[in-house]
C-alpha cells in the first residue's frame, strides 16, 4: 500500500536541503545576533528567514496542515499540538554554533499526526548529513541504515547533554549536579554538540550511548525522537516515565538499561511546558 505521508516526507527532505543552502550561505556573511529569553539564548535573521522559507513552502503545498515553528512561537504564536497533521520546525537547531561557525548546525522538521511523529528529518547542514526516519521503516543517514550502540554498560559509554540557556545560579547548580553524578559513575566521557537534534542523531548513529536535557522544546526533539526510536533506541522522561514531547525533558538512549541508569542520577525539575497557556 502506498505511504500516504511519502509526499510530505519527500517535501521535508527537499526543503531541509534548501534551508541548508541558506544556512551555509549565511555563515559567510549574515550573523547579526539578537537575544530571546536570556543573554545567551540567541537568534539571528537567518533563523527567521529559514523558518519563513520552510513554512511558506508547506503552506503552498499542504494548505490544510498545521505548523509549529520555534521563531513563530517566540513571536507569540500558540504551541498547540492537536491530532491534525502538524509540521514541527526548528529552522536552526544550534544557533549558538551557527553564530560561532561551530560545525554542528541542523534544520529539524518533524511531522505529527494524532500526536504521533510520522517522519523526522534532521539535516546537519555543515556536515552535509541528512538524517531521516519514517515510522516503522527505520532511520537513515544519507541513505545508510542507522543503528544505536549495543553497549549496555554505562561505564563503557559516552553521554551527551547540554548546559542550557539559563545562567541563573540555581539552574546551573542543577545541571552541574546531574552532570557530576553521571560523570562520576564513572562514564568514558561527556559531550555537548550544541544541538539537541544532532546529539540525538549521534545516539541513533551509535556514537554516543545517550543524551539527556531538561529545557529543550518540542521543535528541538520532535524529528530526532523518531530517528532515535527507529534506530532501535528508547526515549524516556528524566523521571523514568514515558516521554512527553511538550514537557521540555528528555532522555534518549540506546537501551532501556542506560536510560534508566541516567534517570537515577538526574536532579529533575520541570520548566514551563511548551503547551502551557501564555503568562500575562
Ligand atoms: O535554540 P536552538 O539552537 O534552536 O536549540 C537549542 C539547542 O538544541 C541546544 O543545544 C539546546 O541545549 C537547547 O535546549 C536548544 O533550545
Ligand atoms: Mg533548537
Ligand atoms: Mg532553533
Amino acid at each position: 500500500m502506498a505511504d500516504i505521508w511519502q509526499d510530505a516526507m519527500d517535501h521535508a527532505v527537499a526543503i531541509a536541503r534548501r534551508a541548508g543552502d541558506v544556512v551555509r550561505e549565511a555563515l559567510l556573511d549574515d550573523r547579526m545576533v539578537m537575544t530571546k529569553t536570556s543573554s545567551v539564548d540567541l537568534v539571528t535573521q537567518t533563523d527567521q528567514k529559514v523558518e519563513k522559507l520552510i513554512m511558506q513552502s508547506v503552506k503552498d503545498k499542504f494548505p490544510t496542515h498545521r505548523l509549529i515553528g520555534e521563531e513563530s512561537v517566540a513571536a507569540g504564536e500558540a504551541c498547540d499540538l492537536s491530532d491534525a497533521p502538524t509540521w514541527i520546525i526548528d529552522p536552526i537547531d544550534g544557533t549558538t554554533n551557527f553564530v560561532h561557525a561551530f560545525p554542528f548546525v541542523a534544520v529539524s522538521i518533524g511531522f505529527s499526526v494524532n500526536k504521533q511523529i510520522e517522519f523526522g528529518v534532521v539535516y546537519s547542514c555543515l556536515e552535509d548529513k541528512m538524517f531521516t526516519a519514517r515510522r516503522g521503516k527505520g532511520a537513515f543517514c544519507n541513505g545508510n541504515v542507522l543503528q544505536v550502540s549495543d553497549q549496555e554498560d554505562i561505564r563503557q559509554s559516552i553521554i551527551a547533554t547540554e548546559f542550557g540557556s539559563s545562567r541563573e545560579p540555581e539552574a546551573v547548580n542543577n545541571i552541574f549536579s546531574s552532570l557530576r553524578s553521571i560523570l562520576c559513575i564513572p562514564v568514558h566521557g561527556v559531550r555537548t554538540a550544541g544541538s539537541a537534534a544532532i546529539n540525538m542523531c549521534l545516539v541513533a548513529s551509535g556514537c554516543v550511548e545517550a543524551y539527556y536535557e531538561i529545557g529543550i522544546h518540542v521543535w528541538d526533539v520532535a524529528a530526532a525522537s523518531l530517528i532515535v526510536s527507529e534506530a532501535g533506541g528508547v526515549l524516556m522522561d528524566v523521571d523514568g516515565g514515558s516521554v512527553d514531547l511538550m514537557s521540555r525533558r528528555i532522555v534518549a538512549a540506546n537501551s532501556r538499561a542506560i536510560a534508566e541508569r541516567i534517570t537515577e542520577e538526574i536532579r529533575s525539575f520541570s520548566p514551563p511546558r511548551d503547551d502551557a497557556p501564555p503568562q500575562h
